[in-house]
Parts: structure tokens; sequence; C-alpha cells
């Protein structure tokens, strides 16, 4: 099925000229929100959609940048809205996201003690196990290196639609992604300095040109617009644009 996504910001952690690297996902009528950093209610408001616009929330990893606005969603859908929106969490990333990143803000309320459950229809994701979330919508989670142990998935929506999330360069990941068919893939890159924890565009501009070619670049500084023309194949996903992605023939 056919996907319109539109990144609400496209920046790195840091940056200051684009939001954090979270993105809309709607497919058959159900809006999906990939990570919300920091920066994620600030970007809603200048787009002009409301928080209850989504349904979902995915999780790709526990920095701020990628879940550091999920104290204002959880208690303005919550309070202001009354929505229960759905969370789709790798099982092991649950109890670490409360425990160690939400619970100071969100235990407390006016009525008593609250959980992750008081806020979230909580959708526990297993690796290897896609997940269809509405009819015609599939999510599958694949495991990626970022900070050495630190927990951090990708996402294949659909069968066609690979999502980074944050991840060393990884070209054997990205081989097999593409030889199983993904026709369109988004990928954080880091323009300047050492790829440490995310790939570098010299990385990605290694990568055979089929699948340069079918590479969309996200998560970058605000130096980006010194880089187009310089990125081969590959084209920098534009925040607040919408894209549709439509299914590839598949013979
Ligand atoms: O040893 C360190 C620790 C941190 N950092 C920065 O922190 C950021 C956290 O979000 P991110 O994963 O999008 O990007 C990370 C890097 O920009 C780093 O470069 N080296
Ligand atoms: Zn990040
Ligand atoms: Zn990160």
């Amino acid at each position: 099925m056919s996907m319109e996504i539109r990144m609400i910001g496209t920046g790195s952690a840091f940056a200051k000229k684009y939001f954090n690297n979270n993105a809309l996902v709607k497919c058959n009528g159900y809006t999906l929100m990939i990570d919300f950093g920091i920066t994620a209610p600030l970007a809603m408001y200048h787009m002009g959609l409301p928080l209850d616009c989504i349904d979902g929330v995915f999780v790709t990893h526990l920095h701020a940048d990628h879940i550091g606005g999920f104290e204002e969603l959880m208690l303005r859908l919550k309070f202001n809205y009354g929505k229960k929106p759905s969370l789709f969490i790798e099982e092991g990333l649950i109890a670490p996201l409360w425990n160690c990143s939400l619970k100071g803000g969100l235990e407390f309320g006016a009525e008593g003690r609250q959980t992750l459950d008081d806020f979230f229809h909580v959708v526990p994701l297993t690796v290897g196990k896609p997940c269809e979330i509405v009819p015609g919508f599939r999510l599958e989670i694949v495991p990626t290196r970022h900070f050495l142990d630190m927990p951090s998935y990708a996402l294949i929506l659909n069968d066609y639609l690979f999502y980074s999330g944050d991840t060393v360069f990884d070209p054997q990941l990205l081989q097999a992604v593409h030889e199983r068919g993904c026709s369109h893939m988004l990928h954080d890159c880091q323009l300047d300095g050492h790829g440490l924890v995310h790939a570098t565009l010299p990385d990605l501009l290694t990568l055979p040109e089929p699948i340069q070619r079918k590479t969309w670049l996200m998560h970058y500084g605000d130096n980006m617009e010194a880089f187009v023309g310089k990125t081969g194949p590959m084209v920098f996903i534009r925040q607040h644009q919408s894209y549709s992605f439509e299914p590839p023939a598949r013979t």
C-alpha cells in the first residue's frame, strides 16, 4: 500500500535550522509518528498539525532528539485531547523508556500514580516478527548499531521503505535491505567529522550506485545546503514537505 511521508524535522541532534529528525507516515487512514524529539511539539505547531492527529508512535531509540517530546505529547494527548494513542516499541525498550526517561515527570498525576499504560496502548515489537498495525500497514524492526550496545532499531514499512533511525554505516545491512526488495531507503547522514555513531556522507557515497539511487538523506546538520549536488544520486529529504511513496511492482 502507498504511504505519505512528512518529516516534521530532518536535523541532526543539535541542529538549529532543522527540527529533530522525526517523521509522520500516513497509510490507509492511519497516522504514525516515527520518534518524537525535543523539538517535535514546536515543529507540529509550525506545521499547523494538532497533536491529536497522531494515532500511534514508534520509537527507534532513547536519545532526546527521538523521544524528548514525549512528556508534552503524553500530557497533552491525555489531558487536553482525551486520546490514548498506540506506542509501538521494541519489547526491551519499554522499561528503560519509562524508568530512565519518562517516569520522573509523569509518574505523579492529579488523580494518582501513573504508568506508561495510562498514556498509551503499548504494543511490544519483536525482531523477526512483522506487525500489521492496521490492515495494509506493516512494521518490521531491524536492530542497528549506534552507540556500542545501545539498543537502536531501524524500520521497514510495508516491506518496501527502509528507515534507518540512527546507525553507524552498515553496508551489509543496506545490501540485504536492497536485495530483499526495498525500493526506498531513508538514511541518517552526518555531513562533517568521523562516523563514530552515524553514517557519514563519504561512507554512504561508497555504496553501490543502485542503492544510492534509492537513498534519501536525513538527520543532517545545519550546513546541508552546502552539500546539495555533492551527494551522488542520493537526495536530501526536506522537512515539512509531503512525499508519496508507492510500492514497487513485484515480479
Ligand atoms: O560520544 C559521543 C556522544 C554523543 N555524541 C552526539 O550526541 C548525539 C546524540 O544524538 P544522536 O545519536 O543523533 O547524535 C549524537 C552525537 O551527535 C557524539 O557524537 N559522541
Ligand atoms: Zn539522532
Ligand atoms: Zn541517537
